[in-house]
């Protein structure tokens, strides 16, 4: 019988992939003070319905943003009973959700209106039901309309054990991908 080893997603330190890391010469932009709004702006855009940060929806997440510093965004969410999957314990697709949401807020910070085109998540620790989720997400580089974004999620305290790491691709819309119809 073998030694058990560690799991390779412990030993790695970062979500991102060949695909979700930025290519040389991608840069994070200087953030230009009108960038907060633009996340503001997206009440506007999204309404307040959104399943990540509506402040009503009723099952939703309600992630509350809670600072930012640059490009990178700070978030919290506090994980119901709504959110489960294995009995007592957040379900994942729950905390990639919270992921993205973080992860988008900071992909808006860096001053365009982006969604979602890839989402790399790592599920390091279980969350569970009635814990805070302490949420972190940092631009690593933009290039053209992609902006390469990493974060994670910690329990127990923002500098608690990581449970959850994620890494994407942002790819920046225009206005009318939210508002045309379809
Ligand atoms: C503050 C607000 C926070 C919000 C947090 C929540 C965010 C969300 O959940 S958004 C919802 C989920 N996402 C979506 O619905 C997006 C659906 N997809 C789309 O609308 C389109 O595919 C879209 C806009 C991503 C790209 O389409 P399009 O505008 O035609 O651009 P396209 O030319 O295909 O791609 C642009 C670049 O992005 C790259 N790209 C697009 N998709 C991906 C992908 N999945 N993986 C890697 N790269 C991608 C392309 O390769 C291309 O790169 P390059 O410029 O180097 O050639």
């Amino acid at each position: 019988m073998t030694a058990p080893t560690e799991s390779r997603s412990a030993k790695r330190t970062s979500a991102a992939s060949e695909i979700t890391t930025p290519p040389p010469g991608a840069t994070v932009p200087a953030v230009d003070p009108a960038a907060g709004q633009e996340y503001e702006l997206s009440d506007e855009v999204l309404g307040n319905e959104c399943f990540g940060c509506g402040p009503h929806v009723e099952h939703g997440l309600q992630m509350k943003r809670i600072g930012r510093d640059g490009t990178t965004a700070y978030g919290e969410i506090v994980v119901k009973r709504e959110h489960q999957g294995a009995p007592g314990l957040a379900h994942g697709g729950i905390l990639a959700t919270a992921m993205d949401e973080i992860l988008g807020t900071s992909a808006w910070l860096t001053g365009g209106r982006y969604v979602t085109g890839r989402l790399e998540t790592d599920y390091l620790a279980p969350v569970p039901v009635g814990s805070t989720l302490y949420l972190k997400a940092w631009c690593n580089g933009v290039e053209g309309r992609k902006a390469y974004i990493e974060g994670e999620g910690r329990i127990g305290g923002p500098d608690g054990p990581v449970a959850v790491r994620a890494a994407a691709i942002f790819v920046r819309v225009p206005m009318e991908h939210f508002t045309k119809q379809r």
